[in-house]
This record gives C-alpha cells, sequence and structure tokens, in this order.
C-alpha cells in the first residue's frame, strides 16, 4: 500500500485552466482520479473547522433531538440518518452518522429543495423521488448555533469551486476520452443542478475491528463529482498514516490518499462515468479507521454534485431512475 500525494493545484492554477499533462496525471488512464484544490479563499479553514466541528455537536444530541430530525419518507436520504444504510455483512451501519442536505439552495438561496414539478411540466413528475425533492431540516438553533448559516456557506464554496474543476474536466473529457461527450455537460450540472446533495459525516469510536473499511466499506459515489474536506478528528490529529480515505487506483492498486486540512479535493463518480460512456471512470473508495486510534472520532462533508432527476444519463435512464437503481443496493 503507497502513501501518495495526489495532482495539487491552486485555485489560481485551476481558474486560468490546468494543462492536459496536469489533467492526465489528475484523471487519466492512470490515475487515482481524484485532484486536490489549495490556496482557497480565506474564510475556508475556520468555516471548514466549524462546519465539522457542528457534526460532532450534531451527533452527540440526545437521541429523541436526532430522531426529529430523520425522514424515513426520504429513504434517510434528507436529515440525520443513522442505523439505516447496510454494511456489506448484511448488517446496519451504526458506526457512522450522516446529516444528509439538499444543495439547492446554491441555485437559489431561498429553496430547500428543488422547485416541485408536475406532470404537465416538460420535465415530468418527480413527487414520488422523496429522497430528492424533500426540503431541508436542520437541528435547532439553540441547540447547535449557526449550523445552518455555516453548512450552507461552505458548501456553496465547495460548488462554487467544482464548478471550476468541471470547466476542466469537461475539456479533457471532450478532447481526449469521448468526442461525443456533450460539451460543457460537467460545468453546467454543477453550477445549475437542484439535485445536489451534501453529506456531514460523523464516524463514531472504531472500538475492536479487523476490517479494513470498517468506517465506510469500498464504494463508488453516484455523484458526477464528489467534493471532499480533508477530516476533523476528535484528537486533532490528521488522518495519520493507518487511518483514513484510501483509493483504488486504475490499475487495482490501494492507496492511501491525504487531503491537507486547507484543502479539498475532488473526485469523479458514476454518474460521468456512464454519461462519458464508461470512459471517465468513478473512483472506489473506502475509509477505514486507524488501529492505534481506536479511541477517536472522524468528521467530514462530501458534497455530491449530480443532475437534475429529468436528465438522462445513459440511453434508457434520467438520473431519478439510474440513481432509484444504485441506492436501492444500500439501503
Ligand atoms: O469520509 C470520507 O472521507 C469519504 C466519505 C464518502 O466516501 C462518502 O460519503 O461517500
Ligand atoms: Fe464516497
Amino acid at each position: 500500500m503507497r502513501n501518495i500525494k495526489p495532482v495539487t493545484v491552486s485555485l489560481k492554477q485551476l481558474h486560468e485552466g490546468l494543462d492536459d499533462s496536469t489533467l492526465q496525471e489528475a484523471f487519466g488512464p492512470d490515475s487515482l482520479g481524484i485532484i486536490v484544490i489549495k490556496d482557497l479563499p480565506a474564510e475556508y479553514p475556520k468555516l471548514r473547522e466549524t462546519v465539522l466541528t457542528n457534526s460532532s455537536k450534531l451527533a452527540n444530541l440526545p437521541s429523541e433531538v436526532l430522531s426529529q430530525l430523520e425522514k424515513e419518507d426520504a429513504f434517510w436520504l434528507i436529515g440525520w440518518s443513522r442505523g439505516k444504510e447496510k454494511l456489506k455483512n448484511d448488517k446496519y451501519d451504526y458506526n457512522k452518522g450522516s446529516f444528509y442536505l439538499n444543495c439547492s439552495f446554491h441555485v437559489d438561496d431561498s429553496l430547500e429543495c428543488p422547485p416541485p414539478t408536475t406532470s404537465s411540466d416538460k420535465t415530468g413528475d418527480f413527487s414520488s423521488y422523496k429522497g430528492y425533492i424533500s426540503e431541508n431540516v436542520y437541528p435547532p438553533e439553540d441547540l447547535v448555533p449557526g449550523f445552518k448559516d455555516q453548512i450552507k456557506k461552505l458548501i456553496n464554496l465547495i460548488i462554487t469551486i467544482g464548478e471550476s474543476v468541471a470547466v476542466n474536466c469537461d475539456r479533457y473529457i471532450k478532447e481526449t476520452v469521448d468526442t461525443e461527450y456533450p460539451e460543457g455537460y460537467l460545468a453546467r450540472i454543477v453550477s445549475t443542478s437542484y439535485s445536489s446533495k451534501a453529506r456531514l459525516l460523523h464516524y463514531y469510536p472504531a472500538q475492536e475491528t479487523t476490517d479494513d473499511d470498517d468506517w465506510c466499506g469500498e464504494h463508488v459515489d453516484h455523484s458526477c463529482l464528489t467534493g471532499l474536506t480533508s477530516a476533523l478528528y476528535s484528537d486533532s490529529q490528521n488522518d495519520g498514516d493507518d487511518g483514513g480515505l484510501f483509493i483504488k487506483s486504475r490499475n487495482g492498486e490501494i492507496v492511501k490518499v491525504d487531503i491537507p486540512p486547507d484543502c479539498l479535493a475532488f473526485q469523479s463518480g458514476s454518474t460521468l462515468e456512464e454519461v462519458s460512456k464508461g470512459g471517465f471512470k468513478a473512483v472506489p473508495h473506502y475509509v477505514k479507521s486507524s488501529p492505534s486510534r481506536r479511541d477517536v472520532s472522524r468528521n467530514t462533508l462530501a458534497v455530491f454534485m449530480q443532475p437534475n432527476l429529468h436528465e438522462m444519463v445513459n440511453d434508457k435512464e434520467n438520473f431519478a431512475q439510474y440513481s432509484n437503481r444504485i441506492l436501492k443496493k444500500n439501503h
């Protein structure tokens, strides 16, 4: 197992446009499929720390408060979710708590869910897709002050940088991966979708375990592009050498990926693989607790940038249908 420094560029370089060899190194056939962005806006470090600290406050609220934030009718894909997703051994996952938000506020600040559509709209009726169309909930302001305001700010910042990552990926995919790829597809999805999702994670201390992927089993995200913060641990250390985020590279090698605290990482998901007809591969990854630090918790934020529900992602399925098929496997 190698510890590799992923391709890292500054926000300025990203805005100016990355050269082909950098894009190739980050996303090409021999890559990890992840890029790290440094020199972020000055407010980023404090915002990250506040939001990730709030994740611990939220996860340790009394169970009767947390149950008010559970949305069973939304398939637990809005609000609080713990013990609802299955692990690979078919047991329910209590190792982590997730708090999900719909990110439609990035397109229109007044929205906490996508605008409703009906069958008379040209996009169709998606009222049964409750996991995507339900309104966000937030913990009571007096119990976790500033939670809503700060997490929305951080998500908006991540999606805005995701837009610049997308512009670079679009050019690379069109020129070198799939000439039929729709021009500017990813940048349009990232900047205009009402269906992107954020997941604030709290991994509870892992206790005894023998599994290599005890905190989060190996998977590919079903987003187009996922933005990830560097994780915050309860002992204020970084991931260290034997815990944290691991990626399976394009040639099957397991690689430990370090995201420095003042940086953001972006990795590609399976919807983009689908849209690029298999050319731009999704990144298999998992999260492991450190064997030498079993008593620490880990917090992070993932933002899954993905299409509106009516957008076709292959010849047969729109994103709603595609996503339903994938999610059914996990619940
Ligand atoms: O915890 C992490 O670093 C990654 C989380 C993740 O892979 C996910 O939520 O899909
Ligand atoms: Fe993931």
